[in-house]
């Protein structure tokens, strides 16, 4: 466990031990920093604290999976899913709906857990389908998100991911937003994943997402950069994290 230093536990258990020996007025303090060490790295040190991955969309689980295990999974966390189809937001503003997801999230899963929201945004049309886009997609197809761009001379679009993460219901939301630039085009490639076929990126070399391997597509994606974010933001305040997660715990026990 990377969080824990190798003096954390002798640290602990001397903590412990000394509000047995130290006088009456300091011991009390330190029994509350015992206390607090104890749980706090007693929960950390058998196990990683586990972060539950909120989404409906199979394929977004799959990508996800794929990212972290093949960065090697360096997150001082174990991820978890929970399949909950979450009620589907409204607004222009993808950061606030992402916020949102995550909150309704967190009371669902009633701890710490990550959602994503993402947009597919045309220029063209000052962003939209954008948060939209699920049901552009399921009411006009392919073709239709194509004839949504005659008469206009630009097809250019960038795909958004937004990450949102919160260690619980009623706490704070961290959100991390990725994107790629690319263009609407006829659909080409597999029909696996939504819009795929008819995004073509401009670091592509001419492939749709669609026409790509998964690693391809990770090199790239809207998806992989916003994820970079949020595993940076993870690790970097791990030790923070777990020590919330820790005072959360011991509160409500
Ligand atoms: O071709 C695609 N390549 C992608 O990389 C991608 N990522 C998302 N999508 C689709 O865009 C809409 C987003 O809506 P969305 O963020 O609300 O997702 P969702 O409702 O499916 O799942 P979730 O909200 O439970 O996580 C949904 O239609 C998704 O299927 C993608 N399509
Ligand atoms: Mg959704």
């Amino acid at each position: 466990m990377k969080v824990v230093s190798r003096h954390s536990l002798p640290l602990a258990f001397f903590l412990y031990r000394a509000d047995a020996w130290i006088v009456p007025q300091l011991s009390k303090r330190i029994a509350i920093s015992s206390r607090f060490l104890t749980s706090f790295y007693g929960s950390m040190s058998s196990e990683l604290p586990a972060l539950t991955f909120v989404t409906g969309n199979k394929k977004k689980l799959e990508e996800v999976k794929h990212i972290l295990s093949s960065n090697g999974n360096k997150l001082p966390f174990d991820v978890t899913n929970q399949k909950i189809d979450l009620p589907e937001l409204q607004g222009d503003d993808p950061v606030e709906i992402a916020k949102e997801k995550c909150k309704l999230a967190a009371e669902q899963v009633q701890g710490p857990c990550f959602t994503e929201d993402t947009s597919l945004c045309f220029y063209a049309l000052n962003g939209l389908p954008g948060p939209y886009i699920k049901w552009f997609l399921e009411k006009c197809g392919h073709d239709g998100l194509n004839k949504m761009l005659v008469g206009f001379n630009d097809n250019s679009a960038y795909a958004q991911t937004v990450f949102a993460f919160t260690i619980g219901p009623g706490h704070p939301v961290e959100v991390f937003d990725g994107r790629t630039e690319g263009k609407i085009v006829p659909p080409r490639g597999s029909l696996d994943f939504g819009w795929d076929p008819v995004f073509e990126p401009l670091e592509g070399n001419g492939k749709t997402y669609a026409e790509m391997n998964k690693d391809e597509k990770k090199a790239i994606s809207h998806r992989s950069r916003s994820l970079a974010k949020l595993s940076a933001y993870l690790s970097e305040n791990a030790e923070s994290i777990a020590q919330d997660l820790s005072t959360k715990k011991a509160r409500s026990s």
